[in-house]
């Protein structure tokens, strides 16, 4: 098939690459001329584990990209990718969504034949009928269901695993009005859910939109949870990490995302729960649970310093910060908690030296107005330091071991459970 994408970000250069592997035909449609650029000399613009050799490989063959939304005429169906960000109040922002919407119209207005849009974005229930329909209806003459037609297919991937994910889903959720749609869609899939023990969910377009939210509203409160339990668990002096594996073998709670720590960051979760709230909240219902997970999250970072205070007073001394990545596996640093932990410790008059494997560039240029060193190494960050703080669960923290023989004082505070105790350092954990 014929495949045309809007945006090519994250999400929208992964699903063409792997849309090209599976034997599509796939344009993606970037404003920016640098991402065109780097794609069409078979160049990923993202960094993501898989996906540089799938644009180097299908690139100038059934993979290309362009600034002109003409060129989705020339497709059968058109995934829009584009970024829906979080408003002053949470809720959810969808100029971008409406410009692309309006620019595809505009294509549109000139195509003969029906042509599928699809909403990849995530989006807040209502968003894909009630704001993307009719402006795409504005700009190209035609009216939804007859000389076009939209439908929401929501991604589930995760950042570091992308096209892993891609490849092999759990579930594909087609939301759609008409079976000419849900067709459409089967085939775009067709090859991935033969390779793949994916499950197809066919549902309507709102419920589609709220699977995603539920997905991850779900997901960050389990993490806020076992924070919330331990937390409790600390006061009482009990390990969250034995407590969390107990749990876990009853399969109705399941071992993942039990991971109690600093809590949670990203690009998604903290974007995607305060545009569920704040949509909640303006149809008459103030989500309580949500909320506190919200709360729990917000907290943890001032927890893990508080623990700190109980231990020493860092102003005026060194404190070495490991990790400034969301997560491990990626330089995505949107929405760290290496902020809130790096401000607490400039608060209390600590002198910041931190260190990524992979994030300090980006760290540097994405927040410019906060000021501290940067480590070419743990070992290096670590030396002279009065206390550290573990911020990021990059695997190579587990193996230091002889380097916290350099810090002035050997404290450490572990917000992932990530370090591993040794003799000679005071070991300090957030929730055990
Ligand atoms: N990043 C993830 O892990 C992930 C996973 C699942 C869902 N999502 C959702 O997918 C959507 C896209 O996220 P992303 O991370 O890929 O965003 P992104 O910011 O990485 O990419 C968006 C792209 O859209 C382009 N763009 C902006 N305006 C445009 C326009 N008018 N026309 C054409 N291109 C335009 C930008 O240049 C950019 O390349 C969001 O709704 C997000 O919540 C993201
Ligand atoms: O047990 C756990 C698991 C995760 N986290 C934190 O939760 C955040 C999110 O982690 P993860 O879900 O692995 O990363 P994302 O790439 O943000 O992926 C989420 O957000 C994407 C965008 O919506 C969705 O597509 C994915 O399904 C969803 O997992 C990170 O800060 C993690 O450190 C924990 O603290 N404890």
């Amino acid at each position: 098939m014929h495949v045309s994408i809007v945006g090519s970000g994250y999400v929208g250069t992964t699903v063409a690459a792997c849309l090209a592997e599976l034997g599509h035909d796939v344009t993606n449609v970037d404003i920016d001329e640098d991402i065109v650029a780097a794609i069409n000399d078979g160049e990923s613009p993202i960094h993501e584990p898989g996906l540089a050799d799938l644009v180097a490989e299908h690139a100038g063959d059934t993979l290309r990209a362009t600034t002109d939304y003409d060129a989705v005429r020339e497709t059968d169906v058109t995934f829009l990718a584009l970024p829906t960000p979080s408003e002053d109040d949470g809720a959810i922002d969808l100029a971008y969504m409406e410009a692309g919407a309006a620019s595809l119209g505009e294509a549109l207005a000139d195509k003969d034949g029906d042509h599928l849009v699809v909403v990849k974005s995530t989006v807040v229930p209502g968003s894909t009928e009630e704001v993307i329909a009719p402006a795409i209806e504005e700009t190209s003459g035609k009216t939804a269901g007859e000389g076009f037609h939209v439908a929401m297919n929501p991604e589930f991937l995760r950042m570091g695993t992308a096209v892993e994910d891609f490849l092999d889903p759990q579930k594909i959720v087609f939301g759609a009005r008409e079976a000419a749609a849900y067709d459409t869609l089967g085939e775009v899939f067709e090859p991935l859910v033969a390779e793949s023990d994916a499950a197809v969910v066919e549902t309507g377009i709102r419920e589609a939109e709220m699977i995603k939210y539920a997905n991850n509203g779900f997901l960050a409160s389990k993490v806020s949870l076992i924070n919330d339990i331990g937390n409790i668990c600390k006061e009482f002096d009990v390990d969250a990490y034995e407590v969390a594996d107990a749990i876990a073998l009853d399969d109705r709670i399941g071992g993942k995302f039990l991971r109690s720590g600093l809590g949670w960051g990203g690009s998604c979760f903290p974007k995607d729960t305060n545009a569920i709230i704040a949509a909640a909240r303006d149809a008459g219902y103030e989500p309580p649970v949500l909320e506190a997970a919200v709360e729990v999250n917000d907290l943890q970072p001032e927890r893990l310093l508080s623990l700190l205070d109980e231990r020493t007073d860092v102003a005026g001394e060194r404190v070495a910060v490991l990790g400034l990545s969301f997560k491990p596996g990626t330089d995505d640093v949107r929405k760290t908690r290496a902020v809130p932990v790096i401000e607490g410790l400039q608060e209390r008059g600590a002198d910041v030296v931190a260190y990524d494997p992979v994030a300090a560039e980006s760290f540097d240029d994405s927040y410019p107005d906060i000021e501290i060193e940067y480590a070419d190494s743990a070992a290096e960050a670590l030396e002279g330091a009065r206390a550290a703080v573990a911020v990021t669960d990059w695997d190579e923290f587990a193996a230091l071991d002889s380097e916290f023989d350099a810090m002035a004082t050997p404290l450490v505070l572990d917000g992932r459970h990530i370090v591993e105790r040794r003799e000679g350092v005071e070991y300090v954990g957030l929730t055990w």
